[in-house]
């Protein structure tokens, strides 16, 4: 297969080397160019993959190609490559959020097969969380294909186009957040004398164990909460105090401004 991206900022750069890791593909099997020669010839040069010239280059290289721009430019940059994608019916795969397969056919050609994800950053590291959606032209061996991608770097999930802000909040965005909360949690051992590597290593294990122990177990995770808490103990005090600081009402608050932005 021959791979192309348009854009090789963070998410474009997380996917590739994704699927160099696994193996999935060979360096030589993955196109890219960007808007600046700096970062898309440096970034082929670190990994062997191939630089073309201009966006239709990568488009004549590729079997499927990656939209991999800011959402601003992602009109544009369509209307710039409709005619070489239209040219040998390449298949289009998406990852700009807020974008539906109804406008990218509405540019880029409505027999045009179209697969819409969603990817997160864990892909870099094969543990991504990628929501899915097809048009009616993306079908058997070219969908599996486009799937398979995906499938090589995390999990896949096939999803309604009107619950990708929703996902798009709870999955893309969210590593963010994650992020976010282990460094306020290392922040914290810091705080209490630890050095800032060891807290993050401690907070960055304890948060994938109990992510491990939410899908492995039968309980919900107020129950699991509830077997941490010890009667009297220092658990329950914590979480009293992180409630009264607005800990959930935080989260929440911060999901609602995710999906408002994005369906902006
Ligand atoms: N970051 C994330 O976790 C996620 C991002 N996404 C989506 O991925 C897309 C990219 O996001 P992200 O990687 O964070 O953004 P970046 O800003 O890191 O990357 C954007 C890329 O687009 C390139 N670019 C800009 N204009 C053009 C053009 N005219 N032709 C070709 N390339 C161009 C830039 O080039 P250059 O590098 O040369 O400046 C850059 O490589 C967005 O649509 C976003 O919604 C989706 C899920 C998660
Ligand atoms: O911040 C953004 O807009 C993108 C969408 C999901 C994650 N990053």
């Amino acid at each position: 297969m021959q791979l192309g991206f348009i854009g090789v900022g963070g998410m474009a750069q997380a996917i590739i080397k994704g699927l160099l890791a696994k193996n999935e593909l060979a360096p030589d099997e993955i196109v890219v160019h960007s808007a600046h020669p700096a970062h898309y010839e440096q970034f082929a040069q670190a990994t062997g993959v191939v630089a073309a010239k201009t966006n239709q280059e990568v488009v004549a290289n590729s079997d499927f190609v990656v939209l991999a721009v800011t959402p601003n430019v992602a009109v544009d940059v369509l209307k710039d490559i409709r005619e070489d994608l239209n040219a040998e019916q390449k298949t289009l795969i998406s990852i700009v959020a807020g974008l539906s397969l109804e406008r990218m056919a509405e540019v880029a050609g409505y027999e045009l097969p179209i697969l819409r994800t969603l990817p997160n950053l864990n892909v870099a590291i094969g543990v991504g969380m990628t929501a899915i959606a097809a048009n009616d032209y993306l079908t058997g061996a070219k969908l599996a294909d486009a799937k398979g991608l995906f499938d090589a770097i995390g999990s896949t999930t096939e999803l309604p186009e009107a619950n990708f802000s929703t996902f798009s909040a709870l999955a893309g965005s969210s590593p963010a957040y994650i992020y976010l909360f282990i460094d306020a949690l290392a922040r914290a051992g810091v705080k209490h004398g630890l050095s800032k590597d060891d807290a993050t290593k401690i907070a960055a294990t304890v948060t994938a164990g109990s992510a491990q122990m939410v899908l492995q177990s039968d309980e919900v995770p107020f129950a699991l909460i509830d077997q941490v808490s010890s009667p009297g103990g220092s658990t329950v005090a914590g979480l009293l105090a992180m409630e009264e600081a607005g800990f959930m009402t935080a989260v929440v608050k911060g999901i609602d401004a995710t999906i408002e932005r994005d369906q902006a």
